[in-house]
C-alpha cells in the first residue's frame, strides 16, 4: 500500500482548465497509434483540471500498489510515498511494451555523461513504449540540434515589459531564420490515467490524481536531471501555485509546449499528447500576434523557433499559448489558466473585423485556393491576385503571418505573376514563401 496526504478541492471556487483527461479507469489502457477512426479508443469524458485560486481542505489517501489505480480516502494522515508506480528502465533496454510508461533518457546517455560528452544536451522522459521505440528508429536519431547559419547566439533572456522573464533578439533576424533549437528538458504525457477514488468528491478525486502525477513527474524532472538541468527547469515561471498542481506540474503547465507527431491513442485526443519543457523557449512571453513559430524534429529530439516576420535588435520574441485564428474573447478564455489577460496589439486593437479576419481566415484562403484553380483552368476568367494580396496585406497588419495556410496565398500570388510573365515579383513572392515554409507552425 501506499499512503498519501495531500490538500483537497472544493469544487465550489475552483475554475477548470479546457484539458481532457482520461476516464477512472482500472485496468491501464491500451496504447498503440491506431489509424485515424479505427475505433480502437472509445472517445473520453473530458475532466477538467482546475486553476486559479482552490480553496483547499486536508484529506488523506491509500493507494493498493497492486491495483494503482484505486485510491480510497482514508480519514487519517498519511505519508507520500517515494515510490511510483512508473517503470524505471534502463536506457538501452527494448523489452518493453507498447503501453508500458517508462522513466527514462532520450538520446540515451552514459550515467554521469556532462555537456563535453553530449553538447546538445538530453531529455528526461516520460513515455509509452511505443513512443521510445519510435524515437530511436526515426532515420538519423539522434542527429544534432540544428545550429544557426553563422553558429552565433541572436537572442538572451531578460526582463520583459509584459511579465517576469522574456526572450528578446540580440541583432536583425531575418523571416525564416533559426533562432534557436534546443532539445526539452523534460517530456512528458499531458495528463495521467485518473485513479478510482472510493468516498472522495470529484475534485478531491483530481486533486489526489494530481499530487499521484506529481510524484511521478519527480522521478523524471527531480531525481533524474542532471544540476543544471534541474536548476534550470526549477526555475522557471509557475502561474499554478494555487490549484493543488504541485511544483512539477505547476511548472509544466506554465511552460508546456505541445509535441507534435507524438501521442498515444488518436491524435485528436487531447489527454494522449505530449508536452515538453525547455530552457530557452519556455521563457517566450505570449503574443496573438507573435513573431515566431515552432517546429518539432524528431530526429534531432529538438524544437526548432523561426522568426515569421523580420524580427529588429532588441524586440522581444512572441510565441503563441493559444488558437490564434480565434475571436479575442476565445482566445482569452485559452489564456486564462496561464493567468494572461493579453495586452498584446492584437487584443488592444481587437474589432469586429479583426475577430471576424482571424475566425475566418482558414475559409477565405480556401475560397482563394478555389478560384485559383478556375483560373488555372480557364485563363479568361479573373485571377486570384488582387484578392490574395488585399488578404496578404490585411495577414500582415494583424501580425498572423505564422498561420499555417499564410505560404499557400504567397504561392498563389507567385503563380500568377509567373504565368502572367512577371518573374521579378514571382521571385520576389518565391522567395517569400521559401522563407516562411521554414516556419512549420506549432501551436504551444
Ligand atoms: C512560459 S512562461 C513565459 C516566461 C515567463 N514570463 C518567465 O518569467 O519565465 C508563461 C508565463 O509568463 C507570463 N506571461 C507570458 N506571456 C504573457 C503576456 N502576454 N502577458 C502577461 N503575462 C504573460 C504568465 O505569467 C505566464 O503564465
Amino acid at each position: 500500500m501506499k499512503r498519501g496526504f495531500l490538500k483537497t478541492a472544493k469544487a465550489k471556487n475552483s475554475k477548470t482548465e479546457g484539458i481532457a483527461l482520461p476516464p477512472v479507469a482500472l485496468t491501464p489502457p491500451s496504447l498503440g497509434v491506431p489509424p485515424k477512426g479505427d475505433g480502437s479508443f472509445a472517445p473520453r469524458p473530458v475532466i477538467k483540471l482546475p486553476y486559479g485560486k482552490v480553496e483547499t481542505g486536508n484529506v488523506a489517501y491509500v493507494i493498493d500498489m497492486r491495483q494503482p489505480n484505486i485510491v480510497t480516502a482514508r480519514p487519517t494522515e498519511g505519508v507520500v510515498s517515494k515510490k511510483v508506480f512508473g517503470r524505471e528502465i534502463s536506457d538501452d533496454a527494448v523489452n518493453y511494451s507498447d503501453d508500458m510508461i517508462l522513466v527514462t533518457t532520450l538520446p540515451p546517455v552514459n550515467l554521469g555523461a556532462t555537456l563535453d560528452d553530449e553538447p546538445d544536451n538530453w531529455t528526461e522522459c516520460i513515455l509509452a513504449g511505443h513512443i521510445k521505440r519510435r524515437i530511436l528508429s526515426t532515420p538519423g536519431f539522434p542527429r544534432p540540434v540544428e545550429k544557426t547559419a553563422d553558429g552565433m547566439v541572436n537572442h538572451r533572456i531578460g526582463p520583459s515589459p509584459v511579465g517576469g522573464l522574456g526572450v528578446f533578439a540580440t541583432r536583425l533576424v531575418r523571416a525564416g531564420d533559426l533562432i534557436i533549437a534546443e532539445r526539452p528538458l523534460l517530456i512528458s504525457q499531458r495528463t495521467f490515467d485518473m485513479s478510482v477514488a472510493e468516498g472522495l468528491t470529484k475534485a478531491e478525486m483530481m486533486q489526489v490524481n494530481m499530487q499521484k502525477w506529481e510524484e511521478h513527474l519527480g522521478i523524471a524532472a527531480l531525481k533524474r536531471m542532471t544540476d543544471e538541468n534541474r536548476k534550470a527547469f526549477t526555475a522557471l515561471a509557475n502561474s499554478h501555485t494555487e490549484d493543488g498542481s504541485g511544483p512539477i506540474l505547476g511548472i509544466i503547465r506554465t511552460n508546456g509546449y505541445k509535441v507534435p507527431g507524438l501521442y498515444d491513442g488518436h491524435e485528436d485526443d487531447n489527454a494522449r499528447t505530449y508536452t515538453a519543457v525547455l530552457n530557452v523557449m519556455s521563457r517566450i512571453n505570449h503574443s496573438c500576434s507573435p513573431n515566431t513559430t515552432h517546429h518539432f524534429d524528431m530526429a534531432s529530439l529538438s524544437f526548432e523557433l523561426r522568426a515569421n516576420r523580420d524580427i529588429e535588435e532588441g524586440e522581444e520574441l512572441f510565441s503563441s499559448y493559444c488558437d490564434n485564428l480565434r475571436t479575442k474573447s476565445e482566445r482569452a478564455e485559452q489564456l486564462a489558466p496561464y493567468g494572461i489577460v493579453c495586452a498584446c496589439p492584437g487584443c488592444v486593437g481587437a474589432t469586429k473585423e479583426t475577430d471576424l479576419l482571424r475566425s475566418e481566415l482558414v475559409k477565405r484562403i480556401e475560397k482563394i485556393r478555389a478560384d485559383h484553380h478556375v483560373w488555372m483552368k480557364d485563363r479568361t476568367r479573373p485571377n486570384v491576385l488582387a484578392a490574395s494580396l488585399k488578404l496578404i496585406a490585411e495577414i500582415e497588419k494583424e501580425g498572423l503571418a505564422g498561420a499555417p495556410s499564410f505560404t499557400s496565398l504567397l504561392g498563389m500570388v507567385a503563380s500568377v505573376y509567373s504565368t502572367s510573365g512577371n518573374t521579378n515579383s514571382a521571385a520576389e513572392y518565391l522567395e517569400q514563401l521559401s522563407n516562411h515554409w521554414h516556419c512549420r507552425v506549432s501551436t504551444k
